[in-house]
C-alpha cells in the first residue's frame, strides 16, 4: 500500500510530488504518481527517482487528485475503487458534491492552489467535504504545506480565491511582461530591461512578505513628494489599473463560479 499517490503527474502533480520530497514529508518509496501518458511517465521515472510510477492506481492511504477537471470524477472513483481512504483535489471548478459523488464513504478535501507551488512558492486555499474531519484538513494542509502557504476557507470562498490566488499569478505576469516592454521603449536592452523588472516584482513582493508594513506603506515609502514614482503612480491611476484590478479579480471570481456549476 502506497502512503501517498498523485493522480495525474502534469505540472501541478509533479510540483508536488517535488515538494514532499524535498520537504521529507515521505520517502520516495512511499509515494506513487499515476499518469495517463506513457510519454510523460518515462520523464517522471527519470525526474523522480524511487517513486513509483504507474498507469493506474494501486492501494494508497491518500490520494491527490491532479487531473484535469474533466477527469477528475473518474479519476476519484478509479482511486477509491482501489482502497484510498482520503482524497485531496487540486482541481478547479470541480465541487466538493461532485467529488463526494464520487468517492462514496471516503472524506474529500478540495483545495485552490497556484503554479508558484512549481518553485515551493505556491498559495492555497482548502475546503473540506461534509465528512472531512480535522485530521484530513491538517492532512491535506501538509501536503499543499510542502509548496507555500496553505489557508482554510469555506467551499462558497474558494471562488474567490480562485480570482484572487487562483489565478493572481497571471496578473502578475501581465504587468511583468508590460514592464519589460516599457523598459525597451524608454531606452534599455531587452535582457536589461527584463533582469531589472523580474527582481523588481521578485524583491516587491519579499519586501511585502517580510515587512511588517502593509502595501500601502510600502507603496508610500517609494513615493517622494514630487517625485518620479508620484508621476509614474498618477498615470496608472488615470489609467484605471486599480479598478481593472479590481474588475479582473471579480470576473476571475465569476467564471469559477460558472464553471462550478
Ligand atoms: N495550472 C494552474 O494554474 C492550476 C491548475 N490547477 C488544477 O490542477 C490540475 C492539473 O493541472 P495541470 O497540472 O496544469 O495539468 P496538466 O495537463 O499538466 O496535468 C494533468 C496530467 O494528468 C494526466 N491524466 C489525465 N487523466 C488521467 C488519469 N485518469 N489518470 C492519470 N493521469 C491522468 C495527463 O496526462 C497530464 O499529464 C487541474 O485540475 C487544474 O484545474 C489548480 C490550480 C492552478
Ligand atoms: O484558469 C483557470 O481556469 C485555472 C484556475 C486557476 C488558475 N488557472
Amino acid at each position: 500500500m502506497h502512503r501517498l499517490s498523485i493522480i495525474g503527474g502534469g505540472r501541478m502533480g509533479d510540483a508536488l510530488l517535488g515538494g514532499l520530497l524535498q520537504a521529507g514529508w515521505a520517502r520516495p518509496d512511499e509515494l506513487a504518481v499515476v499518469e495517463a501518458s506513457a510519454a510523460r511517465r518515462d520523464e517522471l521515472v527519470a525526474l523522480r527517482p524511487g517513486v513509483t510510477v504507474l498507469d493506474a492506481p494501486e492501494a494508497s492511504e491518500g490520494v491527490v487528485i491532479a487531473v484535469k477537471p474533466g477527469d477528475v470524477a473518474a479519476a476519484t472513483g478509479a482511486a477509491v475503487a482501489v482502497g484510498a481512504q482520503r482524497v485531496l483535489s487540486i482541481a478547479a471548478g470541480v465541487t466538493l458534491a461532485t467529488l463526494e459523488g464520487a468517492a462514496g464513504d471516503v472524506p474529500v478535501v478540495r483545495a485552490m492552489p497556484n503554479t508558484p507551488a512549481l518553485v515551493g512558492a505556491g498559495a492555497s486555499a482548502i475546503a473540506g467535504g461534509s465528512r472531512a474531519t480535522e485530521a484530513d484538513l491538517d492532512w491535506a494542509g501538509s501536503i499543499l504545506g510542502s509548496v507555500g502557504t496553505v489557508v482554510r476557507v469555506t467551499e462558497p470562498q474558494l471562488d474567490a480565491v480562485t480570482g484572487v490566488s487562483g489565478s493572481g499569478p497571471a496578473y502578475v505576469f501581465l504587468v511583468a511582461e508590460a514592464l519589460i516592454e516599457a523598459g525597451v521603449l524608454v531606452g534599455l536592452p531587452r535582457p536589461t530591461a527584463a533582469e531589472l523588472a523580474v527582481q523588481t516584482i521578485l524583491g516587491a513582493g519579499r519586501l511585502l512578505a517580510e515587512s511588517d508594513e502593509t502595501a500601502e506603506q510600502l507603496r508610500a515609502a517609494v513615493t517622494s513628494p514630487g517625485g518620479t514614482t508620484a508621476a509614474g503612480l498618477r498615470a496608472l491611476e488615470a489609467a484605471g489599473v486599480r479598478s481593472a484590478v479590481l474588475d479582473a479579480v471579480v470576473a476571475a471570481t465569476e467564471r469559477a463560479r460558472e464553471l462550478g456549476g
